[in-house]
Formats: C-alpha cells, sequence, structure tokens
C-alpha cells in the first residue's frame, strides 16, 4: 500500500491488493475492468500518482456513460466504474501533501457519492469521515499553535464520536421535476442576478387556514386526516428533535461546510434560467445565504441525510409515517434550505407528505386534487405536475378558473409539520431564511 498515503485513509482501504475486490457487470468494457484493476495495482505497489491519473481517465470515460442517457436508464454498473474512478483520483489526491489536496478529495468523493453508486461496503463514505478527522485536527493544531499552545485532547476530533461504520445509499442525484441529461448539472454554473422578492407576510383568513393539532394519536390522525386525505398541521410531534436547538448557519457549516451539494439556481425551477449547480454547503452558505448579490440559491429536494449521516443524528421519522404500507426504508428524506424568497411553483407529488419545519418560516398553499382543471398543469410529461399560474400573482386572463379555485394556506413556524396528501398541490414560500425537511411516504 503507498506509505504517502495519511493513515487515516489507509484503514479504510482493504489490506491487501487480493482484498481489493473490483466487482462489474457484464456491460462493463474489459479495457475499462482491466484499467480499474490497473489503478489497485498501482495503489498497492506505491505509485499513488499514477493512480489518481488512471482515476481521472476512469471518470472521464464513465461520465460519458452516465451523461448519454436519461438518468434512470443508467445502469448500476457504469455508477459503480465512477464510484471507482473518485475512489481512486481520491487516493491520488490523499497522498500529495500540496496545500488544498484534502478538500479537493473530498468534492471528489462526494462527487462518487451523488453521481455514482455505493462500492466496497461504502469505501467513499468513509474515507470522507477520515478526511474530514483530517480536516479537523489540522484546524485544531493551527489554532493551537495559534495560541502558543496544544491543549491535552486536542487529538481527538469531534467527529470520531460517531464512528466510522455508516451504512450509507448512494444519493444518486434525484432531481427537481425536469429530468434527462439536458439538464445535468452545469458544470459551468451561472448567476442570475436577480432583484430580491419582497419577504411579504401574508395575512390569512381563518375560513382558509389549515387546522392545528397537537400531538393527535395515530388514530385519530388516521382517521380524520390520512384515510379522508386532509392536510392537517401537527404541532408539539418534533419538539424532542435536536436539530430544533442546534441547527444554524454556523453549525451547519462546520458539520457539513466543505460536502458538495446539488443547489437550484433561479427563483424557480419553471423558469427558463433556472440551473442547477454542484458546489460546497460553504460557497452555498456564503454566495446565497450571507450574501444575497447573487440571486436566489436553493438547496432544494436534496437526500442530505444519507450523504452526511450525522446530521440525520438530529431529526427521526415522524411516528405517523408508520400507518403507510411502505418499509421504513422506503421514506425519503429531503432537504430543503435556503434564503427568505425562494419559491417552490405549486406543484404535486406522487406520495403523502410530512414537513417539517426547523428554521424560519414558509408561507403554503394547498389545493386538492379536486381543483387540478382550475390549476392550469404544464402540458406535456415533465411538467405536468406542475401548475403554469403564479399562485401570489395569477394572470386572471390567462387562467380565469384559478382565482375560483378553494384552498387552504398556513405559516409553518419552527417545529410546525404539515402533512400535504399524496396529490395535494402545494405552493410553498420561504419568509425567512428556512430550513424544512420533508418525509415522502406511502
Ligand atoms: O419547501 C419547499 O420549498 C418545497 C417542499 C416540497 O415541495 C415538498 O416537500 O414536497
Ligand atoms: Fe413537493
Amino acid at each position: 500500500m503507498d506509505s504517502s498515503l495519511p493513515e487515516q485513509v489507509r484503514v479504510e482501504l482493504p489490506g491487501t491488493l487480493e482484498q481489493f475486490q473490483v466487482t462489474l457487470g457484464a456491460d462493463v468494457e474489459s479495457k475499462v475492468v482491466e484499467c480499474v484493476r490497473e489503478a489497485a495495482r498501482c495503489l498497492y505497489r506505491g505509485a499513488a500518482e499514477q493512480c489518481g491519473a488512471l482515476g481521472d481517465l476512469i471518470i472521464d470515460y464513465s461520465w460519458e456513460k452516465l451523461n448519454a442517457r436519461n438518468w434512470r436508464e443508467v445502469g448500476r454498473e457504469w455508477r459503480a466504474v465512477y464510484s471507482y474512478g473518485c475512489l481512486f483520483r481520491a487516493v491520488g489526491l490523499c497522498s500529495d501533501t500540496a496545500p488544498g489536496r484534502t478538500e479537493e478529495a473530498l468534492k471528489v468523493c462526494d462527487m462518487g457519492l451523488l453521481m455514482g453508486a455505493e462500492i466496497m461496503d461504502n469505501v467513499l463514505g468513509r474515507i470522507i469521515r477520515a478526511l474530514q478527522r483530517i480536516n479537523h485536527l489540522r484546524e485544531e493544531t493551527k489554532l493551537a499553535s495559534d495560541r502558543g499552545v496544544l491543549e491535552p485532547g486536542l487529538e481527538r476530533s469531534e467527529s470520531e464520536e460517531h464512528g466510522n461504520n455508516i451504512s450509507f445509499t448512494s444519493v444518486q442525484g434525484q432531481k427537481r421535476i425536469r429530468d434527462g441529461p439536458e439538464d445535468d448539472f452545469d458544470a459551468k454554473g451561472c448567476s442570475i442576478p436577480e432583484k430580491m422578492p419582497c419577504p411579504l407576510v401574508p395575512v390569512l383568513d381563518s375560513e382558509t387556514t389549515i387546522p392545528k393539532l397537537h400531538c393527535p394519536s395515530l388514530e385519530h390522525f388516521k382517521e380524520h386526516y390520512l384515510v379522508p386525505q386532509k392536510p392537517v398541521v401537527l404541532e408539539g410531534v418534533i419538539d424532542h428533535w435536536p436539530c430544533l436547538k442546534k441547527w444554524s448557519v454556523e453549525y451547519i457549516k462546520r458539520v457539513a461546510g466543505c460536502r458538495t451539494v446539488p443547489v437550484e439556481l433561479g427563483s424557480r425551477y419553471t423558469d427558463t434560467e433556472w440551473s442547477q449547480r454542484l458546489m460546497t454547503i460553504n460557497e452555498f452558505i456564503n454566495k446565497y445565504i450571507l450574501d444575497k448579490q447573487h440571486g436566489i440559491g436553493y438547496l432544494a429536494q436534496h437526500q442530505l441525510f444519507e450523504q452526511i449521516p450525522e446530521l440525520k443524528e438530529d431529526i427521526s421519522i415522524p411516528d405517523y409515517c408508520c400507518l403507510g404500507e411502505a418499509s421504513e426504508e422506503d421514506i425519503t428524506i429531503n432537504a430543503w434550505f435556503g434564503p427568505a424568497g425562494t419559491v417552490s411553483p405549486l406543484h404535486q407529488d406522487p406520495q403523502q407528505n410530512f414537513l417539517a419545519q426547523i428554521v424560519g418560516r414558509k408561507y403554503i398553499r394547498v389545493y386538492s386534487v379536486a381543483e387540478t382543471e382550475s390549476l392550469y398543469p404544464f402540458e406535456g410529461s415533465i411538467l405536468h405536475n406542475t401548475s403554469q399560474v403564479d399562485v401570489e400573482s395569477p394572470d386572471s386572463n390567462k387562467f380565469p378558473k384559478f382565482p375560483q379555485a378553494v384552498y387552504q394556506e398556513f405559516i409553518l413556524s419552527p417545529g410546525q409539520v404539515l402533512f400535504i396528501p399524496v396529490k395535494w398541490w402545494h405552493y410553498i414560500r420561504a419568509l425567512d431564511l428556512s430550513f424544512s425537511v420533508s418525509f415522502w411516504w406511502s
């Protein structure tokens, strides 16, 4: 094994070349399998630079395959090849002591988690943990040397407490509404200067306000809301979640700042100039949360808790989800983190939803499935679950039936959970800096 690799990374890899299993499907050409094996041989004979260069080659080749067709049709084996490429490239970077290499290696591993498939018992997730420990250590050592002392206990980093054995399912870049290679993450990125939205707080009418309930029993919720499919706001059911006390911009930066995530750029996903870009959480926070010059950026509909298990410890699955038929593993948990003014246009989803509000407030409007005709969904297969109407500023000439559509609304605050029945239309605008967590369940 390459001795220039940091010990923390080395222990996450198999001890010998013979133990380094390369299992790839029959669809993968033999020259590619051979390239993966050669990269592994380089790693174990101490040629980390060559290993990294082969990693680059594997990444480039498999990236073409991943983007050649609709995301859903990309086979697992090509995503696995991509992950091997990321592993070798990351290993190459880790053995280089030049400044910034650890951060680069972290990004490469995250790309493997986001776009690849799980390999070698989540080796990429484990290497990320190791790299974060190295980073913490460096920061702490620097702090101590700045102070002129090395305080006892500094060699132990905070994240070590969580251990290494996280089982991880690949995040797989699930995308919002639009699909297919044409909207794959825009590597160039773009920043659209926009006028900042005015965070108007709507005044609600008690007639249209969604009812609230304090900790209803499972039976009560089932009989009065789940079965008849009625929205309701649940209070008191997530009061014990640590995130309500812990999550702040500083905390997210500390735990996850150097992790790479997909960010939606532009006011709303129905706009033509809307795009997605991958960036670190630090970049996202600095550009789109702390500084407003860059327009709207939204870390939306991302399975952040699969990618960063530390954050998952701060939430839990609401008990009411057990009323569904599917198992817990089938529940999709998404993070929605953004500044005031993010808008999710009126749309519907194919599962029941508990939308839990953790930080800030959100204005939410819901319409039942029966109102669909008055909501003017886009035609065609991609946006058919999205309304063409700008809910808070509707064009009643173009959409004459919209003003008559019956709706309910609410301003969701931290600690409240909104039940959105399956297929119910929902429109959401953040009134403050906001973090919500959604649970899609069936
Ligand atoms: O909070 C948002 O912006 C959108 C949430 C949403 O659409 C969902 O949870 O399904
Ligand atoms: Fe939704």
